[in-house]
Parts: C-alpha cells; structure tokens; sequence
C-alpha cells in the first residue's frame, strides 16, 4: 500500500479475504468465486459466477473485470463481456460472466480466482457536433489498410 493507492468502500459478503495485489506492480486484483456449491461449465456454456463483493468506486472511476491469462490458455475460459464495465453508481454484487471456450467441462470451485479487476479513471464526452473532421494521413483507412500482414 502506498499513499496514491486509490481508497474505494467496500462491502465483502463473501466467505474470502478481500481481493489484493498479487504482485507489487500488479495492475489487477484478482476476483474469487463465492460460491455455494461448484459450477460446472459445460463446453461453450457460460454462467453468472458471484463473488460476494460490492464496492462503491469514487466518481470518474471504472472497474474493468477482465480474464485471467492462465485460465484462458490452459482452460479456455474466459469472460462474454470482456472486460466487464462496473459503474461508480453500481451498488449491487460485482458478478463475473465466465465462458468455457474449451471443449472439455471446465468446473468452478469456491474461492477459485476467476478473473481480475483493474480500476481505471475514464473521461465522459460533452458532443462538440461538427460538419467536417480535422484530416490525417489515415483518414478513413483501417482494418488492415496499413499492410498485408
Ligand atoms: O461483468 C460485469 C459487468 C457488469 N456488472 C454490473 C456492474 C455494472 O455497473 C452493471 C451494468 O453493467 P453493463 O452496463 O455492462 O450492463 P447492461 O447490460 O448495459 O445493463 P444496464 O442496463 O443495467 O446498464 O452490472 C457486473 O457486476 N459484472
Ligand atoms: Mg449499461
């Protein structure tokens, strides 16, 4: 803990410690699975996984709930909405839209770390409507314009 670490309340309802930095540069805090019984992911199927936390982040800040590396590589599991947005007025449980991409079930114990939260401040846009766009030297190229491979 340093002094510009972010301070963000949190409710932990779950039967697990509070989710923490693995590393001391880590950019996510990985999230636990707070479960009654384990879930089982059938291939392609996906399921709500609870993780028993509720925070309220200060305004001009979002969650992002991406997924782990690890599980994606040697589970294919990942997450449907990636990477999940939680909102600075979200009050309700931060949950975690896990997909098995693999094609062997995948099962989900309690306290399983299922996927990571990065917090980061975001910008909200004032429209400024205009009837011409400042030109680039991309201009309107994309989608492999700058190459063939
Ligand atoms: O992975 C996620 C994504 C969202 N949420 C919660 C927090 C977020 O603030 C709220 C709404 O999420 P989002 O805006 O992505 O969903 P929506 O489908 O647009 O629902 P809504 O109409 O409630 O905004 O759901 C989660 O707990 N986990
Ligand atoms: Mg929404």
């Amino acid at each position: 803990m340093n002094t510009t670490n972010l301070p963000v309340k949190v409710i932990n309802q779950s039967k697990h410690a509070l989710p923490s930095y693995q590393t001391e540069h880590s950019a996510g805090m990985d999230l636990r699975a707070n479960l009654e019984a384990p879930v089982t992911l059938k291939p392609l199927q996906r399921a709500l996984i609870p993780t028993g936390l509720f925070i309220e982040l200060p305004e001009g800040h979002e969650a992002q709930i991406r997924p782990r590396s690890g599980l994606a590589y040697k589970h294919g599991i990942s997450i449907v909405n990636s990477p999940g947005t939680i909102d600075a007025d979200y009050r309700g449980e931060i949950k975690v839209l896990l997909v098995n991409l693999s094609d062997q079930e995948f099962v989900v114990e309690d306290g399983e770390r299922v996927a990571q939260m990065v917090v980061a401040r975001y910008e909200r846009v004032a429209w400024a409507q205009a009837e011409v766009l400042t030109d680039t030297e991309r201009g309107a190229g994309g989608y492999g314009s700058t190459g063939t491979k």
